[in-house]
């Protein structure tokens, strides 16, 4: 240590003596600091201010599930149910009678949830939105494209089965069933009286200024109203908060503050639909998030089957 010491003071020495050649003014001491220390200090401050511009959020008051957590079996948060579903139909094994929120890295395998990102990354790279935001929904064909959408199935007929195979079908399948599953265990209900419903989407965000109202996918809403059939939504995610982007936290946003979801690929949120789970997406800063929204409904007359090449 004493070794080390001594061959710092070294250097400043000599230091010192070149700044004294090259100028007779007297310096503040700090910069007769060697450029290194100034460098690490700027990049000390640039990294904090960073940090801060990424992670403050003075609203958060909680994570409910950090990113670098695995958990095995649904981690569940109990929540009061809204007086919504008063205004709609009941429908026994199905109506929530306990509302809440869960997470489970248990259902979906990190092989899985890749496998279903570049059928995602395969399927947007046809086209996406001119903005931030961009869906691909294979249940109706929608593709954003520019400031629009597009019919997959349509616009490109037969070649369509040159991007997906049966194989990423089957498996939107399986995964769909064993969400299904599971939400049916938490909840308590009987799964034949849950039906899978529309809109169900592949959505790829990222940092871009949103080009129209479909890129702003940030506003806080409840998706009971913005869907209108969802008694049931769930959330895979198919990247990893932190890793391949920033921001893009899931947000619940309660009356006694927000409790938010870190995405990770392979990663299942699911809750009930009601304004007991207002709910927002942080804006991402940097980088991709890719997710799939698959949600159920009560009412069979809001069922549809499971996407299928035509
Ligand atoms: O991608 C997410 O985390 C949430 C998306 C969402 O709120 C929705 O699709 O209604
Ligand atoms: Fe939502």
């Amino acid at each position: 240590m004493p070794i080390q010491r001594r061959t710092i003071l070294k250097s400043t020495d000599r230091k010192g003596i070149h700044l004294q050649l090259q100028s007779a003014t007297p310096q503040p001491s700090f910069w007769k600091r060697p450029p290194g220390y100034l460098l690490v200090t700027a990049i000390g401050v640039c990294g904090v201010v960073g940090w801060l511009y990424f992670n403050f959020d003075s609203e958060i008051t909680e994570t409910l599930v950090r990113q670098d957590e695995v958990v095995q079996q649904p981690k569940i948060f109990t929540v009061q149910c809204s007086e919504d579903y008063d205004n709609y139909k009941r429908y026994p094994g199905c109506t929530p009678q306990t509302c809440g929120r869960a997470v489970t890295d248990g259902v979906v395998t990190h092989e899985e949830a890749l496998v279903l990102q570049r059928l995602a990354e395969r399927g947007l790279s046809l086209a996406g939105s001119d903005g931030g935001a961009s869906i691909l929904d294979l249940h109706s064909g929608a593709l954003s494209m520019g400031k629009q959408f597009v019919n997959i199935y349509r616009y490109f007929g037969e070649q369509i089965k040159d991007v997906f195979s049966e194989d990423d079908f089957q498996l939107y399948r399986a995964v769909r069933a064993r969400i299904q599953g599971v939400i049916a265990e938490t909840f308590g209900l009987d799964p034949s009286r849950m039906y899978l419903t529309k809109p169900t989407f592949f959505s790829r965000i990222n940092g871009s200024v949103a080009r129209t109202t479909h890129d702003e996918y940030w506003h806080p809403h409840i998706d009971k109203v913005t869907y209108g059939s969802f008694d049931y939504t769930s959330l895979l995610y198919l990247s990893d908060y932190g890793r391949d982007f920033g921001g893009g936290r899931f947000v619940f946003m309660d009356a006694d503050g927000n409790r938010t979801v870190e995405p990770r690929a392979g990663r299942v949120s699911f809750f009930s639909s009601g304004s007991e789970n207002l709910h927002r997406v942080e804006k991402v800063g940097w980088g991709t998030r890719f997710a799939i929204t698959v949600s159920f409904t009560c009412d069979q007359a809001h069922a549809i089957a499971d996407p299928s090449l035509p």
